[in-house]
């Protein structure tokens, strides 16, 4: 192999999101990676396109079923629709990618959250666009419909966002590499179907950092099955009553500014986590989150502050300020007796910053 011209890192954090009632509004940023390390090599021939020498290799989670083909796996096909979009068709420098990833698949702690930020600044990269932010942002939305995994993930610490909303000629294009959230059927897994150059609009996300408590850590119970996001949010209704909106709207805005309290108000956190927009109609999905929302809280476990499903679940996100391992043997004993399966406990640090290129 010829000597690179450049070894470049991109580090992406995963993402819990939802935090209860904040429903595709919240996302918390957490301490497990996906971490491409890309070597890019000398242009051996007069050719512009380079697909054909990409070399895709994976280790870590989901590294035995991923698919390397870079027109289906997430992050190239990504990247292939930044390049597209600003008229650069296909990768315009051989390279190798390889893909370290800690974050497991379909489990609701971003996976393809931070899969599509890696590939956006893995597009920006290649092409040399030097791209702002703000704009990855934009192509990440584009492919990613709700902000909260990806906002968090490429801007880091807590976060609150919401989405400008699109005409629909917009988003009409065949070039978006459809993820699984676009709800129309078609799967992350699913190649983008043609190269045509599409502008992507600016200013589709918004979003504030919020402040998070330093004392509070966030408990990860993973379960040993996946819950894709597509399945997740097809048992929610279309439409909901008043009463259950305004529930979660009141504690949305206590809960933003309860997070940041130091020290942190376990009762007031506790019930400014609930949720009736989403975990109801989730439960069927996820055998003994009903029974772990109605019979742990900070009274029976002192500590805890509140309990929630991470993202689309399985995982159950519990937040605390103490007596972690005894909260996350309680909550992993019921999860163990509703399911037939491994629950991986990982007590994780919020993390500050989010996406980061590191030039080796
Ligand atoms: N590092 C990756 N490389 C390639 N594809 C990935 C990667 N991470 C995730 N994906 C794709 O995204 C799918 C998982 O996405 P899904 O939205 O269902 O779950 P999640 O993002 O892990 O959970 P949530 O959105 O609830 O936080 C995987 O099955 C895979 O197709
Ligand atoms: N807010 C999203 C996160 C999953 O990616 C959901 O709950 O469906």
């Amino acid at each position: 192999m010829s000597t690179p011209n450049k070894i470049i890192q991109i580090k992406v954090p995963c993402s819990s999101s939802n935090i209860g009632p904040g429903f595709d509004v919240l996302g918390v940023t957490l301490s497990l990676y996906l971490t491409l390390t890309i070597q890019i090599l000398p242009k051996h021939s007069d050719l512009t396109n380079f697909n054909e020498y990409i070399e895709l290799t994976y280790t870590g989670e989901g590294s035995s079923n991923v698919p390397l083909s870079i027109s289906q796996n997430l992050i190239t096909k990504t990247a292939l629709f930044v390049l597209a979009s600003n008229n650069i068709n296909g990768f315009p420098s051989p390279m190798t990618i390889n893909v370290n990833n800690e974050i497991p698949f379909g489990r609701g702690l971003g996976s393809s959250g931070a899969a599509v930020v890696a590939g956006v600044i893995l597009g920006d990269v290649a092409g040399n666009l030097k791209l702002t932010k703000d704009r990855l942002l934009d192509y990440c939305l584009m492919i990613e419909r709700h902000p909260d995994n990806v906002t968090a993930a490429l801007m880091g610490g807590f976060v609150a966002s919401y989405l400008r909303e699109l005409d629909p000629k917009d988003i009409e294009t065949p070039t978006i590499p459809h993820s699984e959230t676009f709800e129309d059927g078609t799967t992350a897994n699913e190649p983008a179907v043609k190269q045509k150059v599409l502008t992507v609009p600016n200013g589709i996300g918004h979003y504030i950092r919020l402040n998070w408590a330093k004392e509070i850590k966030a408990i990860t119970l993973i379960p040993q099955f996946e819950v894709a996001t597509a399945t997740a949010r097809s048992v929610l209704p279309h439409t909901y009553e008043r009463q259950d909106v305004v529930f979660n709207l009141q504690r949305l805005a206590v809960l933003t500014t309860a997070l940041s309290q130091s020290p942190p108000d376990a009762d007031l956190i506790f019930q400014a986590m609930q949720d009736k927009v989403h975990q109801p109609y989730r439960m069927e999905l996820i055998p003994g989150l009903s029974e772990i929302l109605s019979s742990v809280n900070p009274k029976t476990d002192p500590g805890l502050l509140g309990i929630c499903l991470s993202g689309a679940g399985p995982t159950i996100l519990a937040l605390a300020v103490d007596n972690f391992d005894l909260i996350a043997d309680r909550i992993t004993k019921v999860l163990k007796s509703k399911n037939d399966t491994q629950v991986i406990v990982k007590t994780l640090d919020i993390v500050d910053g989010g996406a980061q290129v590191i030039e080796l």
